[in-house]
């Protein structure tokens, strides 16, 4: 047990709970981890080393000795896989379906578990993810759970994906975006879930603005 505070925000694809939480972890001046990248970058390692994306023994060596760094540089988060820069790569609708397949494997979520409780450090810590808020800090002081209606965030995603030039297709991203919350949702271990004692924010209608106002009056 720490008094370290967490700030928690878990919630589906798409949801915005990144741009949250990096925000907040600026306005607070606290640390940020991106837990959803750390799955992005083990489905991203286990390609490159030509090993199945269901072989749970060995996701769990590789996630065990991941070689990841995360280095937060003019609000950007840059990803590094042994010495290789992934941050891009590692953003693709179909990376972010190999993540969502490793995350779903017990062993490998055991392996990720003290990594993730790590990055509590002095003066404070602002995290996203699924389980952030019910299993890798269930003691967070505060909590929030982020979602938006499916169609809303392929939307927004296909916007974002269109900003980094990655061309997409609405429909295509409303089947993977479903896809990927039914998995996330329905496995066995840390399913994508609100904590009992979340404040939840449903951000269909919401400007960024004003939900990061919300979570500013929550935290306050
Ligand atoms: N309330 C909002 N209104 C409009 N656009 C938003 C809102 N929140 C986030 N966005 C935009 O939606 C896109 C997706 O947001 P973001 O990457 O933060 O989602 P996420 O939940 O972290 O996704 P993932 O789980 O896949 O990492 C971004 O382009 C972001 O700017
Ligand atoms: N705490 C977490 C974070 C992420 N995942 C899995 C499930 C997601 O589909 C995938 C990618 O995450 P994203 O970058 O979209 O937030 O990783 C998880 O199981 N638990």
């Amino acid at each position: 047990m720490t008094d370290i505070p967490v700030l928690t925000i878990d919630g589906p694809s798409g949801s915005g709970k990144g741009t949250l939480a990096q925000r907040m972890a600026m306005h607070l001046g606290w640390h940020y981890l991106d837990s959803g990248a750390i799955y992005r970058v083990l489905a991203q390692a286990a390609l490159k080393h030509q090993l199945p994306l269901d072989d749970a023994e060995a996701l769990a060596q590789l996630a065990a000795h991941l070689d990841v760094e995360f280095v937060l540089r003019d609000q950007q988060l840059q990803v590094w896989l042994e010495g290789e820069e992934v941050s891009l790569k590692i953003r693709s609708e179909q990376a972010g379906n190999a993540a969502s397949k490793v995350a779903a494997l017990p062993a490998v979520r055991q392996a990720l578990l003290q990594r993730q409780r790590d990055f509590r450090q002095a003066p404070g810590l602002v995290t996203d993810g699924r389980d952030m808020g019910t299993v890798v800090f269930p003691d967070a002081n505060f909590k929030v759970f982020l979602t938006a209606s499916a169609e809303v965030r392929a939307e927004r995603r296909y916007k974002q994906l269109k900003e980094k030039g990655i061309e997409s297709n609405l429909s295509d991203l409303i089947a993977e975006i479903s896809e990927r919350d039914q998995r996330d949702t329905e496995r066995s271990v840390a399913p994508l879930k609100a904590a009992n004692d979340a404040l939840l924010l449903d951000s269909t209608l919401l400007e960024i603005d004003a939900v990061f106002s919300a979570v500013c009056d929550f935290v306050r």
